[in-house]
């Protein structure tokens, strides 16, 4: 009996010290992670007034910062997976569809039209600022020292801010579609080798479609967080 006891505790500590391993090692990368994104979008802001300031119009704005753009959205992909292995309390389907969408608007969206197009402005801007204010929050809640007015941007500003970028995001593959017909891009015909057909304008309508069920989710669910972190029984960090 004694000598289960004590196996158990032995058990009991290995356990412990890898979850504290695993727990340091996780919370190590996520730091970085967060650090090197905050990072990314400042430079992409500072990048975007800078060239507002030299030239005076948004015209060109979004192709001067498209490639950090698109490598940053990009590297999001990792908050799939750091949902999928569990290192963070997210859904992998809310995650999914949240970087899935924004990737496909930078590589496959943004491309089919004249990029001048305001709306394209309106979502860059407001990514950038929601990403700037959810990434900071992450790292300050991660080294302990979260103020209080950046808890508050985190759970206020989605309310005006996901409705803003869905907007752009909308009118930006509304303004796609006359050109994707035109030029029947990222279509597959008949006949053809495969025998598979595949038209992407009707693919962006369906796209577009899918915002209705699947946008109100996203939200609710960042309400819901806002409840639990601002009002909840769970406090997140000490404020300041
Ligand atoms: C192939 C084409 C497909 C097309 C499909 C089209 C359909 C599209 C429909 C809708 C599209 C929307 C497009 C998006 C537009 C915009 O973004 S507009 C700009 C405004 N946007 C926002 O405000 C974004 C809001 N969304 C989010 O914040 C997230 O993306 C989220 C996944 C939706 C919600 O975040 P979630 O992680 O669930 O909430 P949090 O409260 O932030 O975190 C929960 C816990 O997890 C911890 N955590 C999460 N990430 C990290 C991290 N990187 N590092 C450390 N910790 C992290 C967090 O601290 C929380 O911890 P606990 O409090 O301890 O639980």
């Amino acid at each position: 009996m004694a000598s289960g006891e004590e196996d158990g505790t032995v058990e009991e500590k290995e356990t412990n010290n890898k979850k504290r391993t695993k727990g340091a090692i996780a919370t190590a990368w996520l730091t970085f992670y967060n650090i090197a994104m905050t990072a990314g979008w400042l430079v992409l802001a500072v990048a975007m007034v800078r060239y507002y300031l030299q030239k005076g119009t948004h015209k060109g704005l979004y192709r001067n910062i498209a490639r950090t753009l698109k490598f940053f959205q990009t590297f999001a992909l990792l908050e799939v997976g750091h949902c999928a292995i569990g290192i963070v309390r997210t859904s992998v389907i809310v995650t999914g569809v949240q970087v899935c969408s924004r990737i496909f608007m930078v590589w496959f969206v943004t491309n089919s039209i004249r990029q001048n197009e305001e709306s394209v402005i309106l979502f860059v801007v407001v990514w950038t600022i929601t990403e700037i204010t959810r990434y900071s929050f992450y790292t300050f809640n991660l080294l302990n020292h979260l103020p209080y007015f950046i808890k508050w941007a985190r759970y206020n500003m989605f309310i005006v801010m996901y409705p803003l970028g869905v907007i752009g995001e909308l009118l930006t593959i509304h303004a796609s579609l006359p050109y994707v017909r035109r030029s029947g891009m990222y279509s597959l015909r008949l006949p053809n080798k495969y025998n598979v057909s595949f038209d992407y304008y009707y693919f962006l309508i369906i796209v577009m479609l899918s915002y209705i069920p699947l946008f109100p989710q996203l939200y609710f669910h960042m309400l819901r967080q806002r409840r639990r972190v601002l009002h909840g029984e769970i406090v997140v960090e000490k404020d300041e």
